[in-house]
């Protein structure tokens, strides 16, 4: 089965979960597919809160409300995609640069449901680069800081997050405690927050294969 096909999968699967409240949604390719799922059951849910600009123009354009996070209450649901996510529910998230308002969006939910292929799923995290997001004036100084940490960052050209600011993708982390990995990076003075998701990993991870969608949970 093609990638777009599993994505396409565990984003109808996530359906299941929509409450008919309010619903927090992620930012991406998988997350987009499930965009277009929601379109197809519009009335049985009240409105969206987006976790970025890619993300509420999609859901507007398929007529959905889109809510500002300030101006609801906690969500029941936060739906999301990732790039890499552990049997731990521990995941790096941010190639598409908007990790800082998926973690705040996440924060705000009861229940976060990461929506992933197989190819996704490794045993330690790190393959990916784990990006960072980092107020521009301090771009050199927080690089500084994570080749003590022992990565190599690379600085994404060309891209400016939604909030204005520039994200550095860490190669070669050794990310044997995500956890305190997290902790450390959101430390640095300069970095607004990291693609590490281990302080608040996902509860229920919809993983797409060739023999159908499975449910994981934290194990
Ligand atoms: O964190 C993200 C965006 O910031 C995405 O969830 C992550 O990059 C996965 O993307 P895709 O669903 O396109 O594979």
């Amino acid at each position: 089965m093609k990638q777009d096909e599993l994505k396409q999968a565990v984003a109808r699967a996530a359906i299941d979960y929509v409450p008919q409240g309010i619903i927090g949604v992620g930012t991406g390719s998988t997350a987009n597919f499930f965009i277009d799922e929601l379109a197809t059951i519009r009335g049985r849910f009240e409105a969206a809160v987006a976790s970025s600009e890619a993300t509420a123009q999609r859901l507007k354009n398929h007529g959905i409300q889109v809510l500002d996070l300030n101006s609801v209450g906690e969500l029941e649901i936060y739906v999301d995609g990732a790039d890499e996510i552990t049997r731990h529910m521990h995941m790096i998230k941010g190639g598409g640069g908007a990790l800082t308002r998926e973690k705040i969006v996440a924060a705000c939910s009861k229940k976060f449901i990461c929506l992933a292929d197989d190819s996704k799923l490794v045993e330690v995290l790190g393959k990916f680069p784990l990006p960072v997001e980092v107020i521009p004036m301090a771009q050199s100084h927080v690089a500084r800081e994570l080749v003590k940490l022992g990565g190599q960052p690379v600085l994404r050209t060309g891209f400016t997050t939604d909030n204005g600011n520039v994200i550095l993708d860490v190669h070669n982390l050794a990310i044997t405690n995500p956890v305190e990995l997290e902790k450390q990076i959101n430390q640095i003075v300069g970095v607004v927050t990291n693609g590490l998701f281990a302080q608040r990993p996902a509860d229920i991870l919809l993983l797409g294969t060739a023999d159908g969608v499975k449910t994981m949970q934290a194990g």
